[in-house]
């Protein structure tokens, strides 16, 4: 960090702009194997939440990937930084007072550890779209598992680099055994009380 370099405080804050909104800003970090389901559910619930009113933003890894991160491979120093980048991205959102959601594979716990402790414990909710690699393959809506396969995509994500699942994540949405209406459900009760101001008596 610079030293000639100093943080300013804005005129309107970031209070201000959620009483605005009407609701807080969150960050809901949806991390989980290619093909689980990050971005359908991310991109159902965003829908469900923008008929409530509630500001939302989709930061989906595959597109952030076209541009401000589009120096950045599969490495696992490149993972990091993608990482890094999403966070500090979202941190912009989050103060801007919108609800942000990452679909990111985000696959190790380090990364995503670090993502969280940049957020206060009420702004993270990380979300581990749970769904077995043999039904991600199945799926293989891109068809990138069969080209990481034959070894034409190095690096892959649970064939030729670790998924290290999370330990304790707010959210557990198993898409092998539940429909995406009921993931959507699960994940918009549990936000709820994150989401709004608490009323006065
Ligand atoms: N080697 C390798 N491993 C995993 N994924 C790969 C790879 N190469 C390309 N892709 C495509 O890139 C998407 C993952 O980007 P992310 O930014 O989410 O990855 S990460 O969080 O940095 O691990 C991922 O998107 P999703 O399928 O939506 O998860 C893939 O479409
Ligand atoms: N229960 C489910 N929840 C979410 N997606 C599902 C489910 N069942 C099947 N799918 C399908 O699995 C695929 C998941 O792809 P995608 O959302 O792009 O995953 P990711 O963003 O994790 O790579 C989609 O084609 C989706 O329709």
């Amino acid at each position: 960090m610079n030293k000639n370099i100093k943080w300013h405080q804005t005129a309107v804050t970031k209070h201000d702009r959620e009483l605005l909104k009407n609701h807080k800003g969150l960050i809901l970090w949806f991390t989980g194997l290619s093909g689980s389901g990050k971005s359908t559910i991310a991109n159902a619930l965003e829908k469900k939440l923008y008929e409530k009113k509630i500001h939302t933003y989709l930061l989906d890894g595959d597109n952030i990937r076209y541009g401000i991160n589009n120096n950045l491979g599969f490495s696992l120093e490149d993972r990091k930084e993608n990482i890094r980048r999403l966070t500090e991205i979202g941190k912009l959102f989050v103060d801007a007072g919108i609800v942000v959601c990452v679909a990111s594979i985000s696959p190790f716990k380090d990364d995503r550890d670090a993502a969280r402790n940049k957020f206060k414990d009420e702004q993270f909710i990380e979300i581990y779209v749970k769904c077995s690699i043999e039904e991600c393959e199945k799926r293989d809506p891109k068809g990138l598992y069969k080209k990481a396969r034959t070894g034409e995509i190095k690096e892959f994500t649970g064939v030729s680099q670790q998924y290290e699942e999370p330990v304790n994540p707010e959210i557990i949405v198993d898409t092998t055994n539940q429909s995406l209406e009921n993931s959507v459900e699960q994940i918009m009760l549990f936000i709820q009380k994150r989401l709004h101001f608490r009323k006065e008596r």
